[in-house]
């Protein structure tokens, strides 16, 4: 007997990220997609979904979580703006739901992922770190999603290593020239057309520098790890952020 296929459904659909979704869905083996609704459509048609994949905007996404809770619909989330007390608010609504999954992640790249470990593997053997975020010039929010988390994973890797702050002489300088400071880490957002997704990290230390760099040069290059969490997220109850903890990295 061949096992139903898991029933998808894509809110934001309309948009660059969930167009790419909704055809990678359509084109994978035992998944179907049953919903494609953008910003202004009725909801009705999820109650046909198992699993809802959100990739819409950082000021929606928090409604559209807490409607698919309450409807009993997993959830595979790539849109950014996740602070640790939205975090707390979706543990929270999930606590009497204990066999419902939400996966978040910052970036669903493989490589963005490995990137980001790799960071924070590196973090403890640097006196500095900085981060330069480089997106499309249509991209809401800055610093990227990804970029903050790269940051609070180096954060805490110097933190668990007693590391003070990276020196820095700079007295004077016009505002930003120094980036947004996350945790210690400095991060730079640079916003040009043509570019789809990078990062690169940055470390300094004695007489030597370290940059991991990950590009992503087109949208499929998400989908791997969109398809990975459809599918795993059906047996994996709670709130999981981050793809590292799916790829068991
Ligand atoms: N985690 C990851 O790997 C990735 C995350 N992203 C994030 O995904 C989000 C979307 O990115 P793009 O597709 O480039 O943006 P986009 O602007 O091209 O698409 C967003 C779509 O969502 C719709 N939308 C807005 N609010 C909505 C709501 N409340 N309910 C339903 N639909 C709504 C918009 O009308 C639009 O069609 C951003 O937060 C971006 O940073 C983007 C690429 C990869
Ligand atoms: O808006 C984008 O494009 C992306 N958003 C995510 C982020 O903010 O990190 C992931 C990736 O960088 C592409």
């Amino acid at each position: 007997m061949t096992e139903s296929p898991i029933r998808v459904g894509v809110l934001g659909a309309r948009g660059r990220m969930g167009q790419t979704v909704v055809d990678a869905v359509e084109g994978a083996p035992g998944l179907e997609v049953v919903a494609a609704l953008d910003a202004g459509d009725d909801f009705a048609p999820l109650s046909a979904a198992q699993v809802v994949v959100d990739f819409t905007h950082p000021d929606g996404v928090m409604d559209n979580l807490k409607y698919l809770v309450e409807h009993d619909l997993h959830a595979v989330v790539g849109t950014t703006g996740f602070s640790e007390e939205r975090l707390a608010t979706l543990r929270s609504l999930l606590a009497p739901k204990p066999s419902l999954g939400v996966l978040i992640a910052p970036n669903f790249a493989l490589g963005a992922v490995l990137a980001m470990r790799f960071a924070a593997q590196a973090a403890k053997f640097y006196q500095s770190a900085e981060i330069i975020e480089l997106h499309h010039n249509r991209k809401a929010d800055a610093p990227s999603g990804t970029a903050s988390h790269t940051a609070r994973m180096i954060g805490a890797a110097r933190k668990a290593a007693g590391l003070e702050p990276g020196p820095d002489a700079t007295t004077s300088g016009l505002d930003g020239a120094r980036g947004a400071l996350i945790e210690d880490v400095p991060v730079h957002s640079v916003r040009l057309p043509g570019l789809v997704a990078h990062e690169e990290i940055l470390f300094g230390g004695v007489g030597e520098t370290l940059t991991i760099r990950h590009d992503s040069l087109d949208r499929t290059s998400f989908m791997p790890g969109v398809l990975l969490g459809v599918r795993s997220v059906v047996s994996r109850p709670g709130l999981t952020v981050g793809l590292e903890n799916v790829l068991d990295l």
